[in-house]
């Protein structure tokens, strides 16, 4: 039996950070939302206990490091399965670039064989199970749009924020996650963004509100390291995109466009200072 899922990127509409932990992760508040620039994901039993990943991408593990495959070895781990599977990954997101590629791929795989082997995992423990694996795959199990806390795996659903052009512009430079919480000062932070008002103008579907409510705490960080976001984003305000923030820990910046007749101009002025541009829409 072969089977597909969809595993598609988020975005940080806005990502706050209240205080360091003792267990050394950050108590996060942020709202975030899926756009369509897609992983796929082919899941096809294997003979034997194997595990096996391909990929078209030469640059990401195929190996136990590989979030995908820490998805099938926990799910066969847990519930006792003695099955193999091979998982092929057509990479199409950016890799390390606060878009949750990997965390993605690893929910299709939760998704994907709790179908292939009609599981029928509970909610409850399909979350736990995600959140065993990275911060950001519960998240990416149910999609959608929702506000995360606690490290990012807690999550109310929300509505979907209006339609609207995403664009995606990666330099590139690869960031790390851990590298970028490690050198934030919690305790230091001067402006707060608002999950209430980002969730009140998702509530009232102000396009509008949302583009004033955008706001990540991390930004500072990276944008200190890499002059070079910084950059981008200031030429994407200037091309005329109607919001612009850096996405998780960087390095991609987003650009929301409501119009579709600014588009091409800001694709097309993109592409001048960075390869990886992507114009995509929401997921609503
Ligand atoms: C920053 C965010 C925003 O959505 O995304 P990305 O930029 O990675 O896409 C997430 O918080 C990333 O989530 P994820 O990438 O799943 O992180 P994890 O694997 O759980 O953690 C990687 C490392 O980041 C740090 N970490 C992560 C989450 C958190 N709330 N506090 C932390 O301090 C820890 O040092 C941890 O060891
Ligand atoms: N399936 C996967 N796709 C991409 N990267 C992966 C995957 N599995 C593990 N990784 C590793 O995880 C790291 C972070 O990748 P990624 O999830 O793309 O970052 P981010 O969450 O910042 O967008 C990479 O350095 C890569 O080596």
């Amino acid at each position: 039996m072969k089977l597909y899922e969809k595993a598609p990127a988020k975005i940080n509409l806005m990502l706050d950070v209240l205080h360091k932990r003792p267990d050394g992760y950050h108590e996060v508040e942020m709202i975030m939302t899926m756009v369509d620039l897609a992983d796929r994901l082919t899941i096809t039993e294997l003979p034997g206990h194997t595990i096996k990943i391909s990929s078209q991408a030469g640059y990401i593990p195929l190996d136990d490091k590989n979030l995908a495959y820490q998805a099938a070895s926990k799910i066969k781990e847990r519930y006792g399965i003695r099955q193999g599977v091979h998982i092929h990954i057509d990479k199409q997101i950016p890799v390390a670039a606060g878009l949750a590629g990997g965390s993605s791929d690893a929910a299709a795989a939760l998704r994907g064989l709790n179908r292939l082997w009609k599981l029928d995992i509970p909610h409850e423990d399909m979350m736990e199970l995600g959140a065993s694996i990275g911060s950001d795959v519960p998240f990416c199990i149910t999609g959608g749009t929702a506000l995360a806390t606690g490290r990012g795996e807690r999550l109310t659903p929300l509505p979907s924020p209006p339609d609207c052009w995403v664009i995606l512009a990666k330099p590139p430079i690869n960031v790390s996650t851990a590298g970028v919480y490690g050198r934030l000062r919690a305790d230091q932070i001067k402006q707060h963004p608002s999950a209430a008002a980002m969730q009140q103008a998702i509530e009232q579907q102000s396009f509008e509100a949302i583009c004033s409510g955008l706001g990540n705490v991390l930004e500072d960080v990276t944008l200190s390291h890499y002059p070079e976001v910084q950059q981008l984003k200031q030429t994407m305000q200037q091309l005329g995109a109607d919001g612009v923030l850096m996405s998780g820990s960087g390095p991609t910046v987003f650009g929301l466009v409501s119009k579709e007749s600014k588009v091409a101009r800001i694709y097309n002025g993109l592409r001048g200072f960075c390869h990886e541009v992507y114009a995509v829409r929401m997921l609503t």
